[in-house]
């Protein structure tokens, strides 16, 4: 058994732990990083499959991801846009493939009012809200105890409206079925992109990706680190003592099947619904016992189609394309920067994605491609290199995107998520305000925690 000992310890080597890891050794504090898989990065992964280089986590950078768009700056990567030229694709209820131009799908005049008028109230209701706290509204409670689909029926009794200002929250972020989230939950995830508006526009939120895969960027930040990394070593139990409500000395001790890692403060930089594979000594607060059970993962299967060329570009269109109506709800052009190759991502959400993986692989990619195939027509069944992301199996995430309140859980225990237990701090995407559920999130929650640990070591002496 190794040991060492270092001012802080930091579980995950994913963007917030090694974001934190950086910070805290510029500010002159020693540290070493546990992380579980043999891999830095955690939910972002680039990889060639098949000879194809795939995004097979997070990926895109939005304008508003100032922590993000520094850090990426600062590491001199580059980045460029997503091909977005020509028509886009709409599948309404009648299973038609309509194509259109501009941010509003082809719907009746009707609906398209519907939505205009639900999206300004959303909007006006967003810019209430404060990301880093929204439990802080005068209407939280009521608004977290209601679901985001009865609160859009609430409002309008148009079922197409309803779907497509449904999704924008549920299939395409929090991706949980819209009766399994609040209405504040909802807000909050607008919120954090600035605005309801922000996060319904792809070309907005899905608008640039770096050159050579965003993997880089947390891979760059561990290289920095050097031998204060450790791969493979996945934190089983980690004990602990707060002088402030005990006697004694401050101090943290984790244990993996290899190390035991001594320190002053610890950085859990992972999702929350992974605390419990950790024991800690003492348990934690009866407190973060109860918060953590009400905090779960999102599911959606991110499907990635590489063909010969990008074969939908010859017929004008752009490749973005959407229906709350189809399997695949949404889905993009993701060619790489500089590849002659086209290729498609999709995305299959929450129940659908339960329903596809009681197929075989076989069934799954035929109803996947078939999908693909309703926006951009039968060339879609062909791609040379297929493969489906799924992050349920992976031990150390269990899901994707990220993880998010139940009902009623956000404005019940939220002003607790971040909130240090002794010399215990938190950084993960799934607990920021801005930036929340993404890397943005994810580096302004590691700069958050170091930044504490700091002042509290200054305060120590
Ligand atoms: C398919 C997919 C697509 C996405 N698309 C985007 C996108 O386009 N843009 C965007 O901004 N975001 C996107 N995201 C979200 C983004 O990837 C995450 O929010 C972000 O990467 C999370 O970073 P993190 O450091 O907070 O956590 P993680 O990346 O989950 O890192 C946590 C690390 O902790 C490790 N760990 C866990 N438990 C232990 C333990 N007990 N001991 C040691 N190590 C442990 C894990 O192995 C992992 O490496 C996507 C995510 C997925 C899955």
């Amino acid at each position: 058994m190794t040991e060492i000992t270092r001012d802080v310890l930091i579980i995950g080597a994913g963007a917030a732990g090694t974001t934190a890891a950086n910070d805290l050794r510029r500010a002159g504090l020693s540290v070493a990083v546990l992380e579980a898989r043999d891999r830095v990065g955690g939910r972002l992964w680039t990889d060639v499959i098949d000879g194809a280089m795939l995004e097979i986590g997070g990926q895109w950078v939005s304008p508003d991801q100032d922590a993000l768009k520094d850090t990426i700056e600062e590491l001199g990567l580059e980045t460029y846009s997503r091909y977005r030229d020509g028509d886009s694709v709409y599948v309404g209820p009648d299973g038609q493939t309509h194509r259109f131009t501009g941010e509003m799908f082809p719907v009746s005049a009707e609906t398209e009012k519907v939505i205009a008028e639900i999206t300004s109230l959303l909007d006006a209701m967003v810019a209430e809200i404060d990301p880093d706290q929204p439990w802080a509204h005068p209407r939280a409670q009521e608004w977290d105890t209601i679901t985001w689909d009865a609160w859009l029926r609430q409002q309008t009794d148009d079922d197409e409206a309803v779907r497509n200002l449904a999704f924008a929250t549920g299939s395409a972020m929090l991706t949980k079925p819209t009766h399994a989230f609040s209405l504040l939950q909802s807000l909050l995830m607008a919120a954090s992109a600035g605005s309801y508006s922000n996060l319904v526009d792809a070309d907005f939120i899905l608008d640039k990706r770096v050159v050579g895969g965003l993997q880089q960027v947390p891979v760059l930040l561990a290289e920095r680190l050097g031998d204060d990394v450790f791969l493979n070593q996945p934190v089983r139990t980690l004990e602990w003592s707060d002088p402030s409500t005990g006697s004694g000395t401050q101090f943290v001790i984790a244990t993996t099947d290899e190390m035991t890692v001594k320190a002053r403060y610890a950085i859990l930089a992972f999702a929350p619904v992974l605390y419990n594979r950790i024991s800690f000594v003492p348990a934690l607060p009866r407190r973060q016992h109860q918060m953590h059970q009400h905090i779960s993962m999102g599911f959606v299967i991110k499907v990635h189609a590489v063909y010969e060329r990008p074969f939908w570009r010859e017929s004008g269109l752009s490749a973005t394309a959407f229906s709350p109506y189809e399997l695949v709800h949404e889905a993009y052009d993701n060619t790489n920067h500089g590849d002659d190759r086209g290729t498609l991502v999709g995305f299959v959400s929450d129940q659908n994605a339960d329903d596809v993986f009681t197929l075989t692989a076989e069934e799954r990619k035929e109803r996947i491609l078939e999908s693909l195939s309703h926006y951009y027509g039968p060339e879609a069944k062909n791609p040379v290199v297929y493969y489906e992301s799924d992050w349920g199996t992976e031990e150390w995430t269990r899901g994707a995107y990220a993880a998010s309140f139940d009902m009623g859980g956000l404005h019940r225990y939220g002003a607790d998520l971040r909130t240090p237990v002794g010399p215990i701090h938190f950084a993960c995407s799934d607990l920021a305000g801005a930036g929340y559920q993404h890397v943005d999130g994810a580096i302004r929650m590691g700069h958050l925690a170091a930044s504490n640990i700091v002042a509290s070591s200054r305060d120590a002496g």
